[in-house]
């Protein structure tokens, strides 16, 4: 089969396009064959092995998995022995530990679930890790109540998209951060509210938000701390803060530096849980959700893929077509 394969940590042109073996499923695996993967920053950090705590993860000098990739949407390919609930044929959406991008993929099982009848397969695939995110910051992390004010930054990307409509689709009044070119996007998402943050600073208003999600992380810690309540909660998500560590050296210095409470200060990795998916596809078949798709490549042009996602501009989700 043909797959997006690295043998070394860099940037991406080290993804090539190789022929490989084609994976067989263990008894509870499901082998996909892959309409679509969708990248996203997190891919980016696993490809070029930095901050070098991904290395712990993913392999200290070589990446430990050949072909990067962990969300996909395909048609069940074959199922291991043990496997019932799904027949080949069957459409599936969902996430792996790594190898999406190959026109097949061994997949635990209960990693995946029945693609919505209203989603295509390149919706579908733009949806697990984003999504549960979105959808674990908001509900697990910090508990958002309807009436709640929630701000949102990074409000038109993979992530933010998803939790400006999650947190509207909980009752809360949504402010979304973007640039100009994003204010209609973010406004037809359901935003109530909409910062220009080329225009304002969110922190330097007299608004106050229960719950902060911040995807870019571009304010000092502290001053976004004074856009929240009193009782408020932000949660960091944008993966940055240095080469070695990443975000957790950042994280103590607010903790210990600028007086954080842990009420207030909530840093999170989200783990990706399939009762957590099935609560994503009631929330795309009643349509509270729509995935905003920014571009597609084919499996050829992973590389360039990764390359836009690196940059940290895209609008929504960006997803190979397989
Ligand atoms: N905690 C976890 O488990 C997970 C964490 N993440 C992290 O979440 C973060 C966000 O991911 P994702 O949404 O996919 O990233 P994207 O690259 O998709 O989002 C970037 C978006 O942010 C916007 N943006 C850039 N600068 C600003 C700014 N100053 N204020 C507001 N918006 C801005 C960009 O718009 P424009 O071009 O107009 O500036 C773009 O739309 C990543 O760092 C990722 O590592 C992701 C998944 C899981």
């Amino acid at each position: 089969m043909r797959a997006a394969v690295q043998h070394r940590y860099g940037p991406p042109s080290v993804l090539e396009l190789s022929e490989v073996r084609r994976p067989l499923p263990g008894r509870g695996d499901v082998l996909v064959q892959v309409g679509a993967a969708s990248v996203h920053p997190g891919d980016y950090f696993v490809m070029t092995g930095e901050p070098y705590m991904v290395r712990l993860a993913f392999g200290l000098r070589r990446p430990r998995h050949g072909i990067p990739g962990r969300d996909l949407a395909g048609v069940v390919a074959a199922v291991g022995k043990d496997i019932t609930a799904l027949r080949p044929g069957d459409k599936v959406f969902g996430w792996s530990t790594a190898g999406t991008l190959a026109e097949y993929a061994c997949v635990p099982a209960d990693n995946l679930v029945s693609v919505p009848a209203n989603l295509s397969v390149v919706d579908a695939a733009a949806v697990p890790t984003s999504a549960l995110a979105a959808l674990q910051a908001l509900r697990e992390i910090a508990n958002v109540r309807p009436g709640q004010t929630v701000l949102v930054t990074g409000a038109s990307g993979g992530v933010g998209s998803f939790a400006v409509q999650i947190a509207k689709a909980f009752g809360a009044e949504v402010t979304g951060v973007c640039s100009t070119r994003n204010v209609d996007l973010v406004r037809s998402l359901g935003a109530d509210h909409v910062v220009d943050y080329t225009r304002t600073d969110f922190t330097r208003t007299e608004k106050r938000y229960d719950v902060i999600l911040d995807n870019v992380e571009v304010q000092p810690l502290a001053a976004v701390r004074r856009a929240l309540t009193p009782t408020g909660t932000l949660i960091p998500n944008s993966g940055r803060g240095g080469r070695w560590i990443g975000p957790l050296g950042r994280i103590v210095k607010a903790r210990v530096l600028s007086g954080f409470t842990r009420q207030q200060l909530k840093p999170f990795l989200s783990v990706e849980k399939r009762q957590d998916l099935l609560t994503l596809a009631d929330l795309l078949t009643t349509g509270q959700v729509t995935p905003v798709i920014d571009r597609t490549y084919p499996l050829g042009e992973a590389a360039d893929a990764l390359r836009y996602v690196g940059a940290g501009h895209t609008r929504g989700k960006v997803v190979i077509t397989v």
